[in-house]
């Protein structure tokens, strides 16, 4: 923990309070080239989005970005209908702007999920699969369980949640305890320099508030990737909590 450096209060409740500004700030800077699209969520979740045999299916991709996962997976399966949210406005008219975008089948809107009520949005629990890729890290803990909460509320029962998130020991958490710059919230959260929360899940954190949630565990491991960073020129070893839990 050497080199660890934490945050006072009053920076800790700025970023919290400020962390849509932040998201839009970065999709004004980045617009759609920070991330890749993502094309293998559908070949390890396949059953979780009606594959192989294209069966109709409703999805929500929560914190969807500017869509690199909705198109990728409506290319492999187009008889899905999915909606999609993000607090991030540009990213939102982003999903829109998409050259594949398909007003019968991608229904982009703009909701806040640690406060925005989605059933009212949805209407009833009418969800088979929702995905939450790499969003539930940019939530502070106190908030996790009620925003998971609002996700398990409009996924029907028998219906799947597909997680993939940051993991506490990952290379990146190591690399906020060693800079020496100020950005720990606490052991398990980080701010980064454009001022997005980023924490770093323990696997009997997520479970619990899944369980307490409504959920029924089907699988959590960590997986190990090696990511490239062309820009930097670096290979680094990821770990990532991956996840499927069942609505009871
Ligand atoms: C790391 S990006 C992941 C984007 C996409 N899921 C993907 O896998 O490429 C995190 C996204 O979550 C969104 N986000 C963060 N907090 C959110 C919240 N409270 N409600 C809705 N979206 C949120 C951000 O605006 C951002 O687009």
């Amino acid at each position: 923990m050497s080199g660890i450096s934490k945050l006072s209060d009053f920076w800790v409740e700025k970023y919290k309070k400020e962390s849509k500004k932040s998201w839009d700030k970065f999709y004004k800077r980045n617009e759609t080239r920070f991330f890749k699209d993502r094309h293998w969520l559908d070949r390890e979740f396949d059953c979780y989005f009606g594959l192989p045999d294209k069966l109709p299916l409703t999805i929500l991709e929560v914190g969807c970005g500017v869509g690199n996962l909705v198109y990728p997976l409506l290319e492999v399966q187009p008889n899905l209908k999915i909606y999609c949210c993000d607090f991030s406005p540009r990213a939102i008219d982003f999903v829109k702007k998409h050259s594949c975008y398909n007003e019968n089948r991608v229904f982009p809107f703009v909701n806040d999920i640690t406060e925005d009520s989605l059933l009212e949005v949805l209407g009833s629990a009418c969800i088979d699969t929702l995905t939450a890729i790499f969003v539930l890290s940019a939530i502070p803990r106190e908030k996790q369980l009620r925003s998971i909460k609002n996700l398990a509320s409009v996924i029907k029962p028998g219906g799947h949640l597909v997680f993939r998130d940051y993991c506490d020991g990952d290379f990146a958490q190591e690399k906020f305890m060693t800079s020496g710059d100020p950005s720990m919230i606490d052991e398990q959260t980080f701010v980064r320099q454009d001022g997005t929360l980023s924490l770093f899940f323990r696997e009997e954190d997520i479970a619990e508030w899944m369980k307490s949630a409504g959920f029924g565990l089907v699988t959590l491991d960590r997986v190990n990737r090696t990511v490239d960073n062309r820009k930097r020129n670096l290979n680094m070893k990821r770990t990532f909590l991956q996840g499927v839990w069942k609505k009871l």
